[in-house]
């Protein structure tokens, strides 16, 4: 194999039915390094329609990962963490630990569903309150803690960290664009686990840099709750993600209902987090027990073939 060209079109033909989305109208591609591997799979991401800053992390890996192994294999994706130049663990810095297996995580509009659903036996809740009048979000902070006290549920609070410390939840989660004005030191010294949210490689990437505790991975399927900024990654991203994330408890997001459990289980994450599956659902308990019932059926499944 000789030409950047050729290397690149052996990486595309590998991996288009599992990772391929259709490339956004582009310009030339940029390249930060003449190195071939690198240059080679930089055209080869952005041909399978990954964003520039994702091809961009990617082709480095793909350089590493050459270097590493002694050998350029189109056939392997990327997913060594040290290829990616992550840190080893354990980290003196990283947040409070939570379970890798996070379960069913409903992600809710008021304190009254946090109530709702943390009876219903949901295992994960976050209160995604979206109000920017402060009396108003410390009132539904408070009452969503005080409503999974006496409940299993572990509760996050969406971007609200002030009130989330001041209230003792048990998480945060924040967005990449919430990061900048997030104290980040204040939530770690209060003990409260961080989950953030991820969209590709460069934000995976980001967010490891501050050891969360847990990394959320989205959208996977289209969803009509939120305009989001990338497309739809798919399961099989999903799952490209997950080996490399392998060592975070990690959480799938977007467009995920009942009937795609299995799909998304399968990539490997230990979470699955649902807005209009339960919101919108006729009967949110009868949901709640449908979707656990099912994850718990793909998790018994999966042990009866490992012991087989
Ligand atoms: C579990 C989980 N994953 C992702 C999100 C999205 O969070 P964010 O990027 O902060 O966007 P908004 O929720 O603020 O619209 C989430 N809330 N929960
Ligand atoms: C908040 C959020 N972040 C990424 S996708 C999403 C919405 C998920 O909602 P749904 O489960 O109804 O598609």
């Amino acid at each position: 194999m000789t030409s950047h060209h050729d290397m690149a079109q052996a990486i595309v033909s590998a991996h288009q039915a599992t990772l391929g989305l259709t490339p956004q109208v582009r310009t030339a591609p940029a390249f930060s390094s003449e190195a071939p591997v690198y240059r080679a799979a930089k055209q080869a991401c952005l041909d399978l329609g990954f964003i520039e800053i994702d091809a961009e992390c990617l082709a480095h890996a793909w350089q590493a990962m050459t270097l590493r192994t002694g050998h350029f294999s189109p056939a392997d994706w990327p997913a060594d963490p040290q290829d990616f130049g992550m840190r080893a663990w354990p980290r003196p810095d990283a947040f409070a630990s939570c379970p890798k297996q996070l379960g069913l995580y409903a992600v809710l509009p008021d304190a009254a569903w946090v109530v709702r659903m943390a009876r219903a036996g949901v295992p994960t809740v976050q209160l995604r309150f979206k109000s920017g009048d402060a009396q108003a979000v410390e009132r539904e902070v408070r009452a969503a803690v005080e409503a999974v006290k006496g409940t299993d549920a572990r509760l996050f609070i969406n971007d609200h960290w002030q009130a989330a410390i001041a209230a003792g939840a048990y998480g945060v989660h924040l967005g990449q664009e919430d990061l900048g004005a997030a104290d980040l030191s204040a939530i770690r010294a209060a003990g409260l686990r961080l989950g953030l949210s991820s969209h590709g490689y460069a934000e995976m990437l980001r967010a490891d840099r501050l050891s969360p505790s847990y990394i959320a991975m989205g959208a996977v399927f289209p969803t009509t709750l939120k305009q989001m900024a990338t497309a739809p990654q798919g399961t099989g991203r999903l799952a490209a993600y997950a080996r490399l994330m392998r060592d975070y408890p990690l959480v799938a997001i977007g467009g995920i209902d009942g009937g795609k459990l299995p799909e998304v289980l399968a990539s490997g994450v230990g979470s699955i987090a649902v807005v209009r599956a339960l919101v919108a659902a006729a009967q949110p308990e009868a949901a709640v027990a449908k979707l656990k019932a099912e994850m718990q059926a793909w998790m018994a499944t999966q042990e009866a073939i490992q012991m087989s």
